[in-house]
C-alpha cells in the first residue's frame, strides 16, 4: 500500500501513466523523498482504466487507481507531470489553471493554437514547459546560441535528430529548440529561416537558413547534433539521450521549481538557472 504523503511532499498526478515517459515519471516521482504520486491518468477506454497503478504495471498494488477523468486527480494534485499528446495537453492546461497546480508540460509537437491556450493557462498557475528536460540538451541550447552568435553567414547551421520508430512529431521538440537557439545567437526569428522540408530539386542552399532532418528507427532515446558547417571546416555540437530517466528526473525538478514560481509559462532553463 502506498505510504501515507508526508505533509510537506508534493502531490503528484502523472498524465498518459502507461506510455513510454509515464512509466519513468512515476519511477522519478517514487524515487524522490519530496514528492508523492496521488494521481495516475490514461486515455478513456484505456485497459489499465479503473485498476491500481502498481498492479497494471506488474507489481504491488500502491493504492493509486488509473483514472479517464482528469478533472479529479488535478485537483487533488500541487502540480502535474504531461507527456501525453497536443489535444490533452491543453486540457489539461486548462485543469491545472482551475486547481492550481502546476502543469510540467514534456509533449511536443504542440500547434501555435495550442500553445496559444497554454499560455492563457500561465495567466492562472505556473506552467514548465520544454522539448528536453534533460540538462545536457539544456545546456546544449545555451552553447549552440553562444556557437551561433560567434560564428557568421558563412556557417550554415542544420540540426539533425533522430528517435525511436514510434515517435509521431518532426521535427523533435528538441531540435526546435535548438533551432530556436541558434536563431536567438543570430538574432533572427526561426520561422522566418527555418528550411524544414528539402526534396527532389531543391535548388541551392538559402544563405542563413536553419535547416532540419529527422531520421526515425529502432529504439533510439533521442538524439541530437547541431552543425555549424564553414568554408574548410565543420563544428559539431552532439546530445545523446540513452536513458529517457534523464527527461523524467528533470521534469520532478521542474515540478518541485514550478510549486514556489509565480503563475506564468517557464522553460527548463529557468529552471536550471543556465540562463
Ligand atoms: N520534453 C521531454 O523531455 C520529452 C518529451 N517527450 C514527449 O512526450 C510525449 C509522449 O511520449 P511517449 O511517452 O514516448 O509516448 P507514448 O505514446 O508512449 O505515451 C503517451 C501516453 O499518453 C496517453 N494518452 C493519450 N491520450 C490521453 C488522454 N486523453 N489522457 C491521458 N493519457 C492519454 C497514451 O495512451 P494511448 O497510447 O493508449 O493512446 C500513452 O499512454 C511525446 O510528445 C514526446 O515527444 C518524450 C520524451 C522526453
Ligand atoms: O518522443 C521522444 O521520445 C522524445 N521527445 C522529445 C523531443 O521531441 O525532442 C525529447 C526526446 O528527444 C525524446
Amino acid at each position: 500500500m502506498r505510504e501515507a504523503a508526508m505533509a510537506d511532499q508534493v502531490k503528484i498526478t502523472v498524465t498518459g501513466v502507461s506510455g513510454r515517459m509515464g512509466q519513468m515519471l512515476v519511477q522519478a516521482v517514487a524515487e524522490n523523498d519530496a514528492t508523492v504520486l496521488t494521481g495516475a491518468t490514461e486515455r478513456p477506454g484505456h485497459p489499465w482504466i479503473g485498476q491500481d497503478l502498481g498492479v497494471a504495471l506488474g507489481g504491488a498494488a500502491l493504492g493509486v487507481i488509473v483514472e479517464d477523468d482528469p478533472l479529479e486527480a488535478i485537483a487533488r494534485s500541487g502540480a502535474v507531470l504531461d507527456f501525453t499528446a497536443p489535444k490533452p495537453t491543453v486540457e489539461h492546461a486548462g485543469l491545472c489553471a482551475q486547481a492550481g497546480a502546476a502543469h510540467v508540460i514534456g509533449t511536443t509537437g504542440l500547434s501555435s493554437e495550442d500553445a496559444a491556450a497554454i499560455a492563457a493557462a500561465a495567466r492562472h498557475t505556473s506552467i514548465v514547459q520544454a522539448g528536453n528536460y534533460s540538462l545536457g540538451v539544456n545546456l546544449l541550447t545555451v552553447l549552440t546560441q553562444r556557437v551561433a552568435k560567434a560564428l557568421d553567414l558563412d556557417f550554415d547551421i542544420e540540426v539533425v535528430e533522430m528517435h525511436h520508430k514510434h515517435k509521431v512529431d518532426a521535427p523533435s521538440g528538441t531540435a526546435l529548440m535548438l533551432g530556436e537557439a541558434a536563431a536567438a545567437g543570430r538574432g533572427v526569428a526561426l520561422e522566418d529561416v527555418s528550411d524544414r522540408a528539402r526534396d527532389g530539386i531543391t535548388g541551392e542552399r538559402t544563405p542563413g537558413a536553419i535547416g532540419f532532418a529527422a531520421l526515425r528507427g529502432g529504439d533510439v532515446v533521442g538524439e541530437h547534433d547541431v552543425i555549424f558547417a564553414g568554408p574548410g571546416e565543420r563544428l559539431i555540437l552532439r546530445h545523446i539521450a540513452s536513458d529517457r530517466m534523464i527527461f523524467a528526473r528533470g521534469a520532478v525538478k521542474a515540478a518541485l521549481w514550478a510549486r514556489a514560481a509565480k503563475p506564468g509559462q517557464y522553460d527548463m532553463v529557468d529552471v536550471l538557472g543556465l540562463s
